[in-house]
């Protein structure tokens, strides 16, 4: 990073922040040759008192600056050449398209829907898709870019891509989802395809959306089921891709309790998040004993410290499309979810929701990221300060991308795998990427989070070397 020059002559009119550091002020922020931030924005009054008024206050890193500082760290504990490093960062393409549907009222609605490529020296990239009102072009950037280590933590032969479009999808009918879904397939599907870039589901997107995008795209190249993963099983899905990244999360954290001389059964879980991920991981953790005392969604929170019926609450919600007002748990402040009293912390909905506002409250001993980049780099520090144990989300979740590459497989195949061979062969997967995750931190004296990046990052900068690069 570099040193800021003299705020002499310079006041921000806000809290400005550079978009690759946590600087919040107003100068240059020099990041090697790759990123330079300019932040300068002259005030007609410089005056002295008005400057010592603003409250030192930094602004949040956002996805996509925390994601590059943890890259940079893991490149520097790998002792990366600065233009490898540079070329790694810099995503292969991103894609930005406008998607115009007839809404059911007969008034237009424009929607901008976004497709990053980040990296395929390992191969294909792959990675979600995701519709919700906060998709953003950075947080897409970040969220591409953790696809591509996170494919190679998994060992995996794919890169990273990420997806999404800014829209509530709780606000649009059946038939607004399917026409937005047809619209973004045909903006984006000559830069799709079995081998060069394969979506899948993630937040507010699931087998329905997939088969919608399967169809469209099968109208321009015929008909490829390969082209993504995540589908429902009458059309080439496979079994235990549904409940793949909850059930990897379960084996993630066995791996971890284990290492800590303890076990699922007995220990206290909170969740944020109640949809896909954090709904399966409930119910199989709860399956392997442990007690889920408290559970949040969209619609609220609810705490039972003697444990959650969790097959009870999947039947509420199936209903009731959320967990608020279920009758075996009392109400709290959705707020406070992640402070409760707990063993072990999971979130498994949305981003940077661990920060330094709340990482000193948190009571959790283990983090487990279901989500992508909940905890941002403060928090980090903070929670690691407490002794508190994050299994970062590039391993902790990659039981998604796994089962995924597993359907691929098969439908290139033309052969469909038993559901326990595809549960087995995850467990195999996330057992041994804990294995290697831990080597790294062996070999690099660091947190979970640094051994999954240097694992992630080395594997695909090895990738890159003997493909030629710079070639
Ligand atoms: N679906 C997948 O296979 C994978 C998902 N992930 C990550 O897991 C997380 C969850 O994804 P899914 O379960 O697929 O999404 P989903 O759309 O099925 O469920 C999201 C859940 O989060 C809840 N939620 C939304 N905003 C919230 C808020 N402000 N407070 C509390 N809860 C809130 C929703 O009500 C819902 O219960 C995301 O970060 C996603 O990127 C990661 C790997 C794979
Ligand atoms: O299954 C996939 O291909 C991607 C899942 C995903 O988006 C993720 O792991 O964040």
């Amino acid at each position: 990073m570099g040193t800021p020059p003299s705020t002499e002559s310079y006041l921000s009119i806000d809290h400005v922040q550079c978009i690759q550091c946590t600087h919040s002020l107003l100068y240059i922020c020099v990041h090697s040759d790759l990123y330079t931030s300019i932040v300068l924005i002259q005030r007609s009054d410089q005056s002295p008192q008005r400057k010592k008024k603003r409250p030192n206050r930094k602004k949040e890193m956002n996805a996509l600056a925390a994601t590059n500082r943890n890259f940079r760290l893991a490149s520097r504990l790998l002792g990366l050449d600065s233009k490898l490093e540079k070329s790694l960062l810099i995503p292969f393409r991103e894609i930005k398209v406008e998607c115009t549907i007839p809404k059911d009222d007969g008034t237009i609605a424009s929607f901008v829907g976004f497709r990053v490529q980040h990296d395929n020296a390992r191969g294909p990239m792959k990675g979600g898709i995701r519709y919700h009102p906060e998709v953003e072009p950075d947080e897409v950037n970040a969220l591409a870019q953790l696809m591509t280590w996170k494919t190679a933590v998994a060992n995996i032969p794919y890169g990273g891509a990420k997806g999404g479009i800014g829209c509530d999808p709780s606000k649009l009918s059946i038939s607004e989802l399917e026409r937005l879904t047809r619209v973004f397939t045909q903006k984006i599907h000559d830069l799709i395809g079995i081998h060069t870039d394969v979506p899948a589901p993630d937040m507010g997107t699931g087998p329905q959306t997939m088969a919608w995008i399967l169809d469209e795209y099968s109208k321009f190249h015929g008909y490829s089921p390969a082209v993504v993963t995540g589908k429902p099983i009458d059309l080439g899905g496979s079994l235990g891709r549904d409940a793949a990244t909850g059930r990897g999360v379960m084996f993630g954290t066995e791996a971890l309790l284990n290492e800590h001389g303890k076990s699922i059964s007995g220990q206290r879980f909170v969740i944020q998040g109640f949809g896909n991920v954090g709904s399966w991981a409930a119910k199989l953790i709860s399956e392997q004993g442990g007690k889920i005392v408290a559970v949040s969604d969209i619609t609220g929170a609810i705490k039972n410290k003697d444990g959650i019926d969790i097959e009870s609450l999947l039947n509420y919600t199936k209903e009731h499309r959320g967990v608020k007002g279920f009758d075996g748990a009392h109400p709290i402040d959705a707020n406070s979810i992640l402070v409760e009293d707990c063993d072990i912390l999971i979130p498994a909905a949305l981003g940077g929701v661990i920060n330094r506002e709340n990482a000193n409250e948190i009571k959790a001993k283990f983090i487990i990221e279901a989500a992508n980049h909940p905890t941002d780099p403060d928090a980090d520090e903070i929670l690691s300060k407490k002794g508190v144990v994050i299994l970062p989300d590039i391993y902790a979740n990659s039981g998604g991308v796994t089962v995924s590459y597993f359907e691929w497989v098969q439908n290139i195949q033309g052969f469909m795998w038993e559901e326990e061979k595809v549960n087995d062969e995850l467990k195999t997967y996330m057992n041994r990427g804990f294995k290697d995750m831990k080597e790294m931190c062996k070999t690099h004296s660091c947190d979970l989070r640094m051994g999954a990046f240097t694992l992630g990052v080395n594997r695909v900068a090895r990738a890159t070397v003997l493909r030629g690069w710079g070639a």
